[in-house]
Formats: C-alpha cells, structure tokens, sequence
C-alpha cells in the first residue's frame, strides 16, 4: 500500500495527487470494452499493446464477456468486455492516458454519451486510491453497478473486492446481471 495523500491546498481541499509516480509498482485494475467494427480483434490489440506499454506489466486477462450494451442510443451491437489486472509504475493520470491513447490508436470517437464505440478502457481501480476528480474518480464511480465489468472479473478472480465487497457478489447483485455470457470457448478473444 502506498500513501498519494497530497497536502490540503489553499481552499482546505485534500486530495489524492494523480501525478504522483509510485516509488514501487502498485497494483491496478482496467476494464475494456468494444461494440464496434471486430471487436474480438480489437481487444486482442489492446491487450497486446498495454501489455507492451512502457510501465505497465499485466498480471490477468479475464475470459471474454458478451454483454448487451447498457444505457446510451438503442439499436447498439453488443459489446465484449473483459478485465485486466496489472502492476504499474505509472501515475494514476498516466496509466489513463496510456488507456485513451491506445483508445486513440483503435479510432475511438467520443459523440454520444454511452454510444457504441471501437474501443474503451477504463480505469476501475489503482492501488487503494479513491478520487472524487471528474477527470479521473477512482475507484471508477459505476463499475460497483456493473456486471460487464464485474462478471468477467469475478470470472479470473473469484476472490477479488471493489471497496470492500465481493465482485463476485456486486456481479450478482447488478442490474444487468442477465445479460453477460462468456464467449463460446474456441472463439477468438483475448481471453480464451
Ligand atoms: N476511472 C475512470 N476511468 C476512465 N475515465 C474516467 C475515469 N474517471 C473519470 N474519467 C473521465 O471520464 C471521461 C469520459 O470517459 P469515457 O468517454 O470513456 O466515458 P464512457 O465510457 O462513455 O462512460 P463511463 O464513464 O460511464 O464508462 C474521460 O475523459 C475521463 O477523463
Ligand atoms: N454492455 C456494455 N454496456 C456499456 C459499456 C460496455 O462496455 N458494455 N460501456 C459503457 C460506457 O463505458 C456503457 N454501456
């Protein structure tokens, strides 16, 4: 565990310093979505271009979700979805900028909010920070309600915890619940 506490700033605001570079690798967890073009291919690429990132070394690829895309325009492909374990040496702001540049390498366009998109990483956690900045809130302020990231996490890790709770448990418990499967084992995806 490391400390990012930063001091309180002139208004009495205290917060965590997203710049901060650890001084050891720290623990972080992303979670990656596609609805458009080939997915599979997609994430197959995203998964090999984090894994070749400066930084950033992956612990775990879950298995591939299809998942019906939740919220945003009617009428979207499902998405796959799966779930990356990592230790980082890079700050929490650069671990996401390292995510929304590969984004940038897979054409990702930002029109509708929740509309289907090539490719889209979020950050779920890094170390224990928590984060209330709008540009990076940590843990990620919906993956608790989520089960196309938590079904797929819980999936590689039956054991893990998002803010104290089981993810297999908030899987469960999420509204979408019913709409994750794994992909058929033999097709194409990172995971399998
Ligand atoms: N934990 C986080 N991971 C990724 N982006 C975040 C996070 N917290 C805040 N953001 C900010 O959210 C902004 C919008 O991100 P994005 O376009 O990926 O949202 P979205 O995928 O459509 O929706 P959602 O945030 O519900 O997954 C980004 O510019 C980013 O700075
Ligand atoms: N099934 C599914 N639905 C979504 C997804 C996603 O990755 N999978 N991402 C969203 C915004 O991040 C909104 N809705």
């Amino acid at each position: 565990m490391t400390s990012h506490a930063s001091p309180a700033d002139e208004a009495g605001h205290q917060g965590p310093d997203l710049d901060r570079v650890p001084h050891v690798p720290v623990p972080a967890v992303l979670a990656l979505g596609a609805n458009l073009g080939d997915a599979a291919a997609t994430l197959t690429e995203a998964v090999r271009q984090l894994a070749e990132a400066p930084g950033i070394e992956l612990t775990g690829v879950s298995p591939v979700a299809v998942t019906q895309p939740v919220g945003g325009p009617p009428g979207q492909p499902d998405y796959l979805n799966l779930v990356l374990t990592l230790m980082t040496r890079l700050s929490p702001r650069a671990l996401l900028a390292a995510g929304q540049e590969i984004e940038r390498t897979h054409h990702r366009t930002r029109e509708v909010r929740w509309g289907p998109r090539t490719l889209d990483i979020d950050v779920i956690t890094y170390d224990d920070l928590t984060s209330d900045e709008p540009d990076l809130t940590l843990p990620h302020p919906r993956a608790h309600l989520r089960a196309f990231v938590l079904t797929p996490w819980s999936w590689m890790d039956p054991e893990a915890t998002l803010s104290g709770a089981l993810v297999a448990d908030l899987a469960a418990q999420a509204d979408d619940a019913g709409s994750v499967r794994r992909l058929p084992t033999g097709t194409e995806g990172p995971g399998s």
